[in-house]
């Protein structure tokens, strides 16, 4: 059987593990937050989508209590929080020499602070467009559609990447294999760099910060300085079809009515983000001797925001 573990089993931790789970596979969800993790084995998870509401049985555990070696590891804590649960999972021994580590969480970098625990021919790289909630402890809310695209993280071909894929897309999670898996996660950095902290700062919907008529004036600094780092770094975005991704969010039938993630994080008094955004693409400018100082600021801004909860 081939032994998958969701390790950070959030909102959307909780999409992906449930979907496997109803497609059979041998999937255990591994998270730090025990009243969640009390919910999920006492009574199962609760799932409401745009139809129905049912319940799901699926284990759930703290990574200390893990007994298992898991062949694919799913990592989709917040990211800050992932050195932390792969390096429990390394202690306890789940992971060997073949398990393969899945980074699906949003921003820059996965790959490089986790090869401090696995070489980067174990670690692989995914971008999902699917979304998730949490009600509350074991309760997911699971709207809309997406998809998921998937590669190792240096590139090189390899058969477990084909496994993965077909083990999320049997699942129901329209996943495909990338061949330029930074190119989508660029893309979608862009999309999170300029509408996750805008929002926060302004407390605003996607779709209200649309609404503003020089919208596009203020987040090109943003996206000019994301440009410039990404093509230094060697992948090659363009600036207006980036433009294009970010202003197909705004109608209400797109993400328009939703407040993003870190506005989310902001508002319950959680931390953000936004080092594995703004603050990652200003650290990449500094190291490329490129100027970055909006999004230099834009870290600040919601550094400071995040004082008044630390
Ligand atoms: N949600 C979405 O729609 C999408 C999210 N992503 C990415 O996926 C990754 C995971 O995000 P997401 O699933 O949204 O994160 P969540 O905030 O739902 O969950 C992350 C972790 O936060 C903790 N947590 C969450 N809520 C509470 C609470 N009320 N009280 C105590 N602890 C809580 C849990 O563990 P712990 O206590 O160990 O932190 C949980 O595993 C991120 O990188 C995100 O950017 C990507 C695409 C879409
Ligand atoms: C919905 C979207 C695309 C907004 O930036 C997102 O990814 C998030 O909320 O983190």
């Amino acid at each position: 059987m081939y032994k998958i573990a969701i390790a950070g089993a959030g909102a959307m931790g909780g999409r992906i593990g449930a979907y496997l789970k109803q497609n059979d596979e041998d999937v255990v969800l591994i998270d730090r937050w025990q009243d969640h993790i009390d919910e999920i084995n006492k009574n199962g998870m609760e799932i409401q989508t745009e139809t129905e509401t049912y319940t799901l049985e699926i284990r759930a555990m703290q990574p200390e209590e893990v007994k298992e070696k898991f062949d694919l590891i799913i990592l989709l804590t917040k990211a800050m929080y992932a050195e932390d649960m792969l390096k429990a999972l390394k202690d306890i021994g789940a992971i060997t020499e073949s398990t393969a580590i899945l980074s699906m969480m949003n921003g820059l970098g996965h790959a490089d602070y986790l090869s401090k625990y696995v070489p980067k021919s174990q670690i692989f790289l995914a971008v999902t467009m699917w979304t998730a909630g949490l009600r509350g402890p074991g309760q997911l809310l699971l709207e809309g559609k997406g998809g998921i695209e998937c590669q190792r993280s240096d590139g090189q071909p390899d058969e477990r990447t084909e496994r993965i894929v077909q083990v999320l897309d049997n699942a129901g999670l329209n996943a495909k294999i990338s061949d330029d898996v930074f190119f989508s996660i660029w893309s979608k950095v862009a999309v999170n760099s300029v509408l996750n902290p805008l929002c926060t700062i302004l407390d605003k919907t996607i779709g209200e910060f649309g609404e503003y008529e020089d919208a596009r004036e203020m987040l090109t600094p943003i996206l000019k300085e994301l440009v410039a780092v990404a093509n230094a770094r060697g992948t090659n975005v363009v600036f207006e079809t980036l433009l294009a991704k970010i202003e197909a969010t705004y109608p209400n039938e797109a993400q328009g009515l939703h407040h993003p993630s870190m506005h989310q994080d902001y508002t319950n008094k959680r931390l953000t983000e936004i080092d594995y955004l703004n603050g990652q693409i200003a650290k990449y400018g500094d190291e490329l001797g490129i100027e970055t100082p909006t999004n230099d600021l834009i870290t600040h801004l919601i550094h400071q925001l995040e004082m008044k909860y630390a």
